[in-house]
């Protein structure tokens, strides 16, 4: 406890113009610690993380690194011996070898020959000494999430860094996946390397953190052992309300008029190298959950549901009419709304606004004779910031100035803003708040309580707990089926491979 702290930050202020993302901070992380930040979307955690690895200078305050202070701005150098972050987004090249990668910015400067030789034998032995099992000659690209952050793990302790920041490590990750990464992490605290774990997953701060701070706001609310701090305190220190019981989810849907009938139905899908022919339906007012772990085939069959692949045979149909294989536009057309996994790439436009954004789908319900109305956009999107919660300055803000979760909230705006028939949607809540989560669950459920239709595509339990029906998908092919009420072991086992059964339930029981 003597030992000065691997990082101290204090009095940090940040400004984004008109925007206060941090309002006087603190955080204090001591060698081998695994403290964990959390706080809802655009408290302010991404925004401390920057200031602690040198890429935002704060307005105010001061950071320390085992009693000295922060390095200059702009010397990289001496900012990678201190802090590294691991980001959901890898810093890797993709297209050099792991080797590379490791040694990249750091060939000998007077040599104008790189001997590969020797960095490939220098490679392994440094992937040996942090125990990282893969080969230094593969590119980087070829490497799965799980070996992609230990290689950025092993990069950092080589620069000297015993301070590591891990930012969503766990959102690619499978359960087995996670074990792995837990287990290296105990391994490297014991040799008193220190985490700074940034997550939504409250069990995982549990299983893995020592100590918690809570941001909220932009504000310091909480640091204490977590031993100490009930989930329920935890959420209420984030959220800021009272801990009140909240509603179980697990909670059965309203019966909907017609819920008979079919809305999505897919016949003999199948692509291959991705999942075997599947059968589906969806029916009116139903959700339907497609469980997996990585690799199991639920993203690339809710790709395809969604006309992004282009099926190996299978027929797709909406209401009865059968939807062109492997075209968005013509998905989009027969009623199916897509919420894609990777919002970045695939679902903003991040230098427009948020009623941008918001309406991109919409764009022929706003004014007459193919012309937009910005009065008519906007009130549209102050409908959607309304109803999801989205924190911003306005419909105007663009949306790379929003956190991540308030992303995803915009994404899952334009998806339902042309009422589709059948919502199709890939981890709709990954990296998004406890409370938000809810909101946008809610908002799935809603969907279908109208009388329409969704499929929820995600190995996230609390994704899973709204849906009335869930398949677990398993190397590519349905392995489970289970009814409300399942219980968590049942599923992740089936997920996990480890038991297969065609028709599994249970209607009684919490599921918790
Ligand atoms: N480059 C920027 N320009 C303008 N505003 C910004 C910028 N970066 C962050 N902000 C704002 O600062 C606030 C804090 O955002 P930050 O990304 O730090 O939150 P977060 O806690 O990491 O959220 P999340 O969990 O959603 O990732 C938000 O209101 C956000 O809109």
């Amino acid at each position: 406890m003597d030992a000065p702290a691997a990082v101290h930050a204090q009095g940090i202020v940040k400004r984004f113009g008109p925007t206060l993302a941090l309002d006087g901070v603190r955080l204090t992380v001591r060698p081998g610690e695994s403290h964990a930040l959390v706080g809802r979307n655009g408290a302010g955690k991404s925004t401390l993380v920057s200031v602690l690895t040198g890429l935002h200078r704060p307005d105010a305050g001061t950071v320390t690194f085992h009693g000295e202070p922060a390095p200059a701005p702009g010397d990289r150098a001496a900012w990678q011996a201190e802090v590294a972050c691991v980001y959901q987004k890898s810093m890797v090249v993709p297209d050099l070898t792991v080797a590379e990668n490791l040694f990249l910015n750091r060939f000998d400067q007077h040599r104008s020959l790189v001997r590969w030789g020797r960095l490939r034998s220098r490679a392994r032995e440094l992937l040996a000494e942090y125990g990282v099992e893969v080969d230094p000659q593969r590119r980087a690209k070829d490497l799965t999430v799980e070996q992609r952050q230990f290689v950025e793990i092993a990069r950092a302790l080589s620069f000297g860094a015993r301070l590591i920041i891990l930012d969503e490590p766990t959102a690619q990750l499978d359960a087995s996946g996670i074990q792995r990464l837990f287990t290296r992490l105990r391994e490297l605290q014991r040799q008193g390397v220190a985490f700074l774990f940034i997550s939504h997953h409250l069990q995982e701060v549990y299983d893995l953190c020592t100590t918690v701070t809570v941001y909220r706001d932009a504000r310091h609310v909480l640091t204490a052992p977590v031993a100490d701090v009930a989930k329920r305190e935890l959420v209420a220190a984030m959220t800021g309300d009272s801990p009140a019981e909240r509603a179980s989810r697990h909670a059965a849907g309203a019966a909907v008029p017609g819920a008979a009938e079919t809305v999505l139905r897919a016949e003999r899908l199948c692509l291959d190298g991705q999942f075997d022919p599947i059968d589906l339906t969806v029916r009116r007012g139903e959700v339907l959950g497609v469980a997996g772990a990585t690799a199991s085939g639920n993203t690339a069959l809710g790709e395809t549901l969604a006309g992004l692949r282009k099926p190996t045979a299978g027929r797709i149909t909406v209401r009865g009419r059968t939807v062109r294989p492997g075209s968005v536009p013509h998905a989009l057309d027969a009623g199916i709304g897509y919420v894609p996994e990777d919002r970045q790439r695939q679902g903003l436009v991040l230098n427009r606004s948020v009623a941008e954004n918001a309406t991109l789908t919409v764009a022929d319900q706003l004014g007459p004779w193919g012309t937009v109305l910005p009065s008519r956009t906007r009130a549209f999107a102050q409908r959607v910031i309304t109803s999801l919660d989205i924190k911003t300055s306005g419909p105007d803000q663009p949306v790379n100035a929003l956190s991540g979760g308030n992303q995803q909230k915009v994404v899952i705006a334009r998806a339902l803003a042309r009422e589709p028939h059948c919502l199709v949607a890939i981890r709709p809540t990954a990296g998004v708040d406890v409370k938000s989560k809810e909101a946008l669950l809610g908002v799935v459920r809603g969907v279908a309580q109208e009388g329409r239709a969704a499929v929820i595509v995600s190995d996230e339990l609390d994704d899973l707990r709204v849906c009335d029906r869930v398949l677990a998908l398993f190397h590519g092919r349905v392995v489970a089926e289970f009814d409300r009420g399942w219980t968590d072991q049942a599923l992740v086992a089936a997920m996990e491979g480890v038991t297969e059964q065609r028709r599994h339930a249970a209607s009684e029981g919490g599921g918790q």
